[in-house]
């Protein structure tokens, strides 16, 4: 693996540590629960709840979307717009990627609101967010009011940050007549040979054709998980969706202590870094443990270095589900914590050598006029740059971090995955970086001290 290559040659002396600590590392990765990355359900609802104003002053239409007819819904499905999408910072047309029609919301009035219903709250907690996160509450803003129409579809994409506080889409499906249209969410896993892809299935049309009563379907992921709706083949499938936002943590009130539930997953991680360690074997002189996180993160690119570096730092307050999982249990067990956006650059004659940087903030590098030669210094100089290998010729000097990879250390050959290309809006300026929490583990007896062959600069 290229961030052990240094150590490579006496890997065969070591054989037996090495193994040791493999099995250690993975028992740390297996306490890891990574659940799904969405809930969806059904909530029913009174029936003033679906009466839809839409329509354009001088032009509007008023209609329930649980007794809608077929002609009332061409009617909507008539006064939308075609729906666009981002790609490359362009909002684009093209109805071989997105087929669907769209009214903004100054277009429509609903009588139905996410908030009022208590839904908010329950997607709070069924996304598994965890407990002391929830003092943050969610902020849910309207976003528009589709229709997929027969023959509509939306392919494979993730949807755009609109701010670094965003974390997650909801989408409402309501109870009218229509086949497929089900929403897929896809998580990639690994590359080429290696890449392993879960998938889920929010069927709305199944969903909601088992309800007694009138019902809406709701789905809420996280919004760096790749989605496609598939094709309505009839009927109209008439959504609403909203952005879910982390709400800025200054305008909250003090929150109320009371006791919270612990999750069993967070339990699990907890025994398991707590007895290695207690392990002498495990790591005798310390190291940085590094764990990619599981999910991905909007950050500005264009901040100031104040600012970007407050970002990452505020993020920890942000983190996801078993991400937010990770880092309570390494502040808990007194390990220093903090994050770090990973920069993975080649040097040398083919570039052989793999170099890791670990940044205190984003670089933007796609928007430099011009980019030193190695990257790795320019990093290392303008962004707070670790290196976390070791660069073939030029060497200051100083140790490098004694680095073991949690997760899988991350390779040079990184495709362009969909993320980065097509997204539900085309605002490119905040966007998904590859993030990495950097936990410094101490020598056996003193693990929240700095490990023993660090620079003492590091360990602030
Ligand atoms: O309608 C859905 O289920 C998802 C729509 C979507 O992905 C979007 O609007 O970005
Ligand atoms: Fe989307």
């Amino acid at each position: 693996m290229a961030a052990n290559a240094h150590s490579a040659k006496t890997a065969s002396a070591n054989q037996p540590q090495d193994d040791l600590l493999e099995e250690q590392l993975t028992r740390i990765r297996l306490s890891i629960t990574e659940g799904p990355p969405y809930c969806q359900g059904t909530l029913s609802l009174p029936n003033s709840d679906f009466t839809l104003f839409y329509g354009k002053e001088g032009n509007a239409g008023r209609l329930n979307l649980s007794t809608a007819t077929e002609a009332q819904l061409q009617q909507l499905a008539d006064a939308c717009q075609p729906a666009t999408f981002g790609l490359n910072q362009q909002d684009v047309h093209d109805e071989t990627y997105r087929k669907a029609g769209k009214l903004d919301k100054t277009d429509f009035l609903l009588a139905f609101d996410a908030i009022h219903a208590g839904l908010i709250d329950v997607v709070g907690e069924e996304l598994v967010i965890p407990r002391y996160r929830m003092e943050e509450t969610i902020r849910a803003e309207m976003y528009k009011l589709n229709v997929y129409g027969p023959g509509s579809f939306f392919k494979p994409h993730v949807d755009t940050p609109r701010s670094e506080l965003q974390f997650g889409s909801l989408v409402i499906v309501f109870p009218t007549a229509h086949e497929g249209g089900a929403l897929a969410l896809r998580e990639h896993e690994g590359e080429d040979e290696n890449k392993v892809t879960k998938e889920w299935t929010f069927d709305s049309s199944a969903l909601l054709a088992n309800c007694t009563e009138p019902s809406i379907a709701y789905v809420a992921f996280f919004s760096d998980v790749e989605h496609e709706v598939l094709p309505v083949t009839s009927g109209y499938r008439v959504t609403i969706t909203y952005n879910l936002y982390w709400t800025d943590r200054k305008t909250i009130p003090p929150a109320v202590s009371v006791p919270k539930p612990v999750p069993t997953n967070e339990d699990t991680l907890r025994t398991t870094m707590r007895a290695l360690l207690d392990d002498p074997t495990f790591l005798p002189d310390g190291a940085v443990l590094m764990y990619g996180l599981h999910y991905k993160y909007p950050l500005d690119a264009h901040e100031s270095p104040q600012n970007g570096r407050n970002a990452l730092k505020n993020l920890t307050t942000r983190l996801k589900a078993c991400d937010a999982v990770v880092l309570n249990v390494a502040q808990e067990l007194g390990l220093p914590a903090k994050l770090g956006v990973l920069y993975i650059t080649a040097e040398g004659r083919w570039h052989r050598s793999t170099i890791l940087v670990l940044c205190d903030r984003v670089a933007p590098l796609s928007h430099m006029q011009q980019v030193e030669y190695p990257l790795w210094e320019t990093l290392k100089r303008d962004y707070g740059g670790e290196l976390l290998t070791r660069p073939l010729r030029r060497f200051d000097g100083k140790p490098i971090a004694n680095v073991k990879w949690i997760s899988t250390a991350p390779r040079f050959t990184r495709k362009e995955t969909t993320f980065m290309a097509y997204g539900n809006e085309k605002s490119m300026e905040t966007t998904y970086w590859e993030i990495y929490l950097r936990l410094s583990v101490g020598p056996a007896g003193d693990r929240g001290g700095k490990p023993r062959d660090l620079p003492a600069s590091k360990e602030k």
